[in-house]
């Protein structure tokens, strides 16, 4: 078997339908990977065709990735299977679901109709957690993506209208150029003869080109019985020479790789490839900012007004400035979530990050423990081997240990500090070559946030990765960064990064001077970000005097009374009808209470 192929990805049912060579093929299919120690990817339910080709890989010590639409999740009580479906279950215990469905009062089946309900991951998925991955999806076009992404190779065993709604989308998508990857029919009991006309039918009438015909394969009953009748071993030949052709026939209709939205396979295999953009010749410059100017929409004032930031391998900087200041935008767009203007320079080892990132980007900012997927009813262990833990064993127990995690932990029965301990875990496990953290330490009581500190200085030091960190809390930090970048209404104070902590030798005009205060704070970071927060304010006030003569924020002495003021004092009586209506009703709530 190809070494290029590591992962197959079985689209079926969550029917077994009403042959048993059905379920019997799609079980050697799962067998037959778990012996190659191929992963099998799947939609994650544990019925019909789903649950055989699954329960067929567990059982031989393989792996699975299931990708689950989270409604399915938490929709436990769909109607019974259909009576055929059902009878096959039981007829074939193993295929069943894992563990076997709990029958309703009604008689109905209960679990979704995929079997996926939360019992699976209580019980199976806990059994086996190093096996058992599943990714937690909001919809069916995400689980189509990540399958795509996440597959090296498609096996199309017989199914229902979802299955060949896969099964053609991936064919197209190869056609396309979006990937280049092998897909096939099991064309058991001669399930696919009708597909099969359909497509020489499209060939024949000109929609289907020649080319195209050489993007699938069907795989028959005599070339299972060429190998001992396993349907396992012909599919993976089969897919293996099919990967083959499609590579010598080119590149498909486009070029993908520009376009953000999709993985194409030439775009993922630059990224998988090992090359270290450390040591490329931009690697002087881990980060790269230049005159950068950005609004989140073209009537609103610039977020950003040129900002420059430019930092080498192994740094360490903070970026400091009052509230509103531009700090989250600028990691935003460093991190390629937003797009900045056209002729914008934002760069990380010298690539574009909105169009060409290079691996090792990670962000961590506030927003994602808000997020529901994260308040789930699952544990902690899972949640971190959904998100690929297993792949990172190493360095994941490191952050669990420093982050005092407890893998018992349900998601949404901890704490906002605990979950973002979680977080970090998730986020610092696979290496990372820049870091961009938006005050994800704020919550974390001062001895984690102390080992974490520590942890994020030695990754600097010995892996060269280079950090930017905005935050508001300096205590402990006086040592931590080798720069500090002062943000001021939206724009960086100086050109290049101010070295941390000052030499006397390189004083800088752009640091303020700080006489008695460094005792009175206790730190010279600490006074040096209060001087600079105090400048902010006095500059905004400047600011908003030359703009409209008055300031903006705080209390507003010139402005007239507040409603509720004149209403008490008895001024707003006069001024509508619709006002004498609001204070009539309320002179009657307040006669009544
Ligand atoms: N989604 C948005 N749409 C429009 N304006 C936004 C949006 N997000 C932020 N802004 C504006 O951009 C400016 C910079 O905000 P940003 O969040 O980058 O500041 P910050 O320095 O990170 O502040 P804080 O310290 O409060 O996190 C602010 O004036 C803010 O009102």
């Amino acid at each position: 078997m190809s070494k290029k192929i590591e992962s197959v990805v079985v689209f079926c049912g969550s029917s077994p339908g009403r042959r048993a060579e059905y379920l019997d093929a799609a079980r050697d299919v799962g067998t037959t990977l778990a012996k190659h120690k191929l992963r099998l990817v799947y939609g994650g339910g544990t019925r019909g065709i789903m649950g055989g080709v699954s329960a067929a890989v567990l059982s031989q010590g393989g792996q699975t990735l299931g990708i689950l639409p989270r409604t399915m999740l938490s929709a436990p009580n769909r109607p019974a299977m259909p009576t055929a479906a059902a009878k096959e279950d039981a007829a074939n215990p193993s295929a069943a679901s894992a563990p076997a469905p709990r029958a309703s009062q009604s008689g109905a089946v209960a679990g979704s109709a995929e079997g996926s309900g939360p019992e699976m991951w209580k019980d199976e998925a806990q059994k086996s957690a190093d096996r058992v991955e599943t990714i937690l999806v909001d919809n069916m076009h995400e689980r189509k993506a990540i399958m795509q992404d996440k597959g090296d190779a498609f096996i199309v065993v017989p199914g229902g209208y979802g299955t060949f709604e896969e099964a053609f989308e991936v064919v197209t998508w190869c056609q396309l150029g979006i990937h280049r990857k092998p897909v096939i029919f099991l064309n058991v009991c001669g399930f696919y003869e009708g597909a099969r006309t359909l497509i020489t039918n499209a060939a024949q009438e000109g929609f289907i080109s020649p080319a195209g015909l050489e993007l699938i394969a069907f795989v028959e009953q005599s070339d299972a019985d060429k190998l001992s009748g396993s349907w396992g071993e012909a599919s993976l030949k089969a897919l293996e020479e099919l990967s083959q052709r499609i590579v010598k026939n080119g590149p498909g209709y486009w070029d993908w790789s520009k376009s953000k939205g999709v993985d194409t396979s030439e775009a993922k295999s630059t990224r998988d490839q090992p090359e270290d953009v450390t040591k490329t010749d931009s690697a002087a410059r881990a980060v790269d900012v230049t005159n950068l100017t950005f609004s989140f929409s073209p009537e609103k004032e610039p977020a950003l007004i040129d900002c420059n930031l430019s930092l080498t391998r192994g740094s360490r900087c903070l970026l400091i400035g009052a509230n509103g200041a531009g700090k989250s935008t600028l990691l935003r767009l460093l991190a390629g979530k937003r797009l900045p203007g056209r002729d914008a320079h934002v760069r990380v080892y010298g690539r574009d990050v909105f169009h060409d990132a290079p691996r090792g980007i990670c962000y961590l900012g506030t927003e994602w423990a808000m997020n529901p997927v994260v308040r789930s009813d699952i544990t902690v262990s899972h949640f971190l081997n959904s998100v690929g833990g297993y792949r990172h064993k190493e360095r994941r127990d490191r952050l669990l240990d420093i982050l005092d995690v407890d893998v018992a932990w349900r998601m949404h029965q901890i704490s906002d500090g605990e979950r973002r301990r979680v977080q970090l875990t998730m986020g610092l496990m696979e290496e990372w070559t820049v870091l961009l953290l938006d005050e994800v330490t704020v919550d974390l009581d001062v001895q984690v946030r102390a080992d974490l500190l520590d942890f994020l200085m030695t990754e600097t030091r010995e892996r060269g990765a280079t950090i930017i960190y905005a935050t508001h809390i300096f205590d402990g930090l006086q040592t931590f960064p080798t720069h500090v970048v002062h943000m001021q209404l939206g724009t960086t104070t100086t050109p290049l990064p101010i070295a941390w902590p000052p030499s006397s030798s390189d004083a800088t005009d752009a640091l303020p001077a700080l006489d008695s205060k460094v005792e009175r704070e206790g730190s010279v970071l600490l006074a040096t970000a209060l001087a600079w927060l105090r400048q902010d304010r006095e500059l905004r006030l400047e600011k908003e005097q030359a703009e409209g003569g008055q300031k903006k924020r705080g209390a507003q002495p010139s402005k007239d009374d507040t409603d509720s003021s004149r209403f008490y004092s008895g001024q707003l009586r006069d001024e509508s009808s619709l006002q004498r209506e609001v204070l009539t009703c309320a002179e009657r709530s307040l006669m009544l209470t």
